[in-house]
């Protein structure tokens, strides 16, 4: 056995000698990166890449050393890579986004559309960024609110996008890939649910109560402290409170939001009646422009990677490097197209930072069909 201590001088002097190596091929690289911008040649050259692995594998002797050798040459040249990116940004070599930076989104002379029936949650979260006073219409479904942007009935789309007990939309995100229509805001609302009836109700006459199943069931609390009453499933919050309005029975109530009890005239019976703590839902703002607001703080964007080893792992490897933030990832399966994934990404920046645009570029060329969602 040798001393610690002279082994470590040993790996002292190797590792002096690996950095003097790798900025001697980060120079090599650099000057690559020069021709790349001169000749208008892609940054990330794959074959290459996979022949210089195989090469530097077969220099190394045993499994251990070899595998070692591809994950360490991996690192090397993707750090060679983020090199050439970061001269193509400084030199204006980029590309431009197709994005356009606005001070304000426009909201004069609008026409907004969202899903669901009257006092439904989305109509909440668009008067709640839209003022009560906004010109709308609603549709059936997801998709129909998507197509009335594209086609241009509406000018802005009010949708669900995540919940924060249930998860995420799922549908909604699939049909951000679908269409060329893009995020500009967020609005968050709470889901609070409330007991109401008609004017003349109150606790002591409430004999059956309507609301969605899932909400019915977020209220076993106030069912067991009323045993007599019946829970009633309908179709959704906002047509139970329709119902109990058209009705004008003192004896029945519905489960809902306080913004469907006002929009259909009801009163409100008993507020906090969720056994839970109250949850929120976020809602998106879609538009059909390339358009995000010069102060947005975040950036929604999707790509598709094949199912193999390390794939996610470089293309987060771009927001390390740029020390950008991320904030959510969600992956979803791509139909017909077994065990491939989108994956949806959300992370904190601006598409005018210079970090941003650089890892965007990385992500771009070394993933399947990234798309920006919206920066919002
Ligand atoms: C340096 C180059 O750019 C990139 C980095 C590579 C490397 O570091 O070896 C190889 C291929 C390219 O993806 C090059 O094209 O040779």
């Amino acid at each position: 056995m040798g001393d610690l201590k002279e082994y470590r001088a040993e790996i002292d002097r190797i590792d002096r000698e690996l950095v003097r190596l790798f900025e001697e091929r980060m120079e090599v690289s650099e000057q690559i990166g020069a021709y790349k911008i001169e000749n208008g040649v892609k940054v990330f050259d794959k074959t290459r890449e996979r022949q210089k692995l195989d090469e530097v594998k077969g220099l190394a002797h045993g499994a251990f050393n070899q595998h070692g050798v591809e994950e360490l040459f991996s690192q090397l040249m993707s750090m060679s890579r983020k090199k050439q990116y970061a001269m193509l940004e400084k030199r204006g070599a980029g590309g431009r986004l197709p994005f356009i930076g606005v001070d304000r989104l426009d909201t004069d002379h609008i026409r907004v559309v969202f899903q669901g029936v009257e006092g439904a949650y989305s109509q909440a979260a668009m008067t709640a960024f839209f003022g009560e006073d906004v010109n709308s219409f609603h549709v059936a479904r997801f998709r129909d609110a998507m197509e009335a942007i594209a086609e241009g009935s509406a000018d802005y789309a009010v949708l669900p996008i995540e919940n924060s007990t249930a998860g995420i939309v799922a549908d909604n995100f699939d049909l951000l890939v679908d269409f060329e229509n893009y995020i500009v805001a967020e609005q968050i609302i709470p889901v609070e649910h409330v007991l109401m009836g008609i004017k003349d109700a109150d606790l002591s006459s409430v004999r059956i109560v309507y609301s969605h199943p899932q909400a019915l069931a977020q209220c076993e609390g106030l069912f067991q402290a009323h045993p007599d009453w019946k829970a009633e499933p309908f179709g959704n919050t906002a047509l139970a409170a329709r119902k109990v309005a058209q009705d004008g029975r003192k004896d029945e109530a519905a489960i809902g939001s306080a913004f469907a009890a006002r929009r259909f005239g009801l009163q409100v019976l008993k507020t906090h009646i969720s056994d839970e703590e109250a949850n929120a839902t976020r809602f998106m703002i879609v538009t059909n422009q390339r358009i995000f607001r010069k102060d947005a703080r975040k950036i929604s964007i999707c790509f598709e990677l094949p199912h193999s080893s390390g794939t996610l792992y470089n293309i987060l490897s771009h927001f390390i490097f740029n020390n950008i933030n991320m904030t959510h990832i969600e992956s979803r399966p791509i139909p017909q197209r077994s065990w491939e994934y989108r994956f949806f990404i959300d992370f904190e920046g601006n598409l005018a930072e210079p970090s941003v645009k650089n890892a965007l570029r990385g992500i771009r060329e070394e993933a399947i069909n990234m798309k920006i969602l919206g920066n919002y």
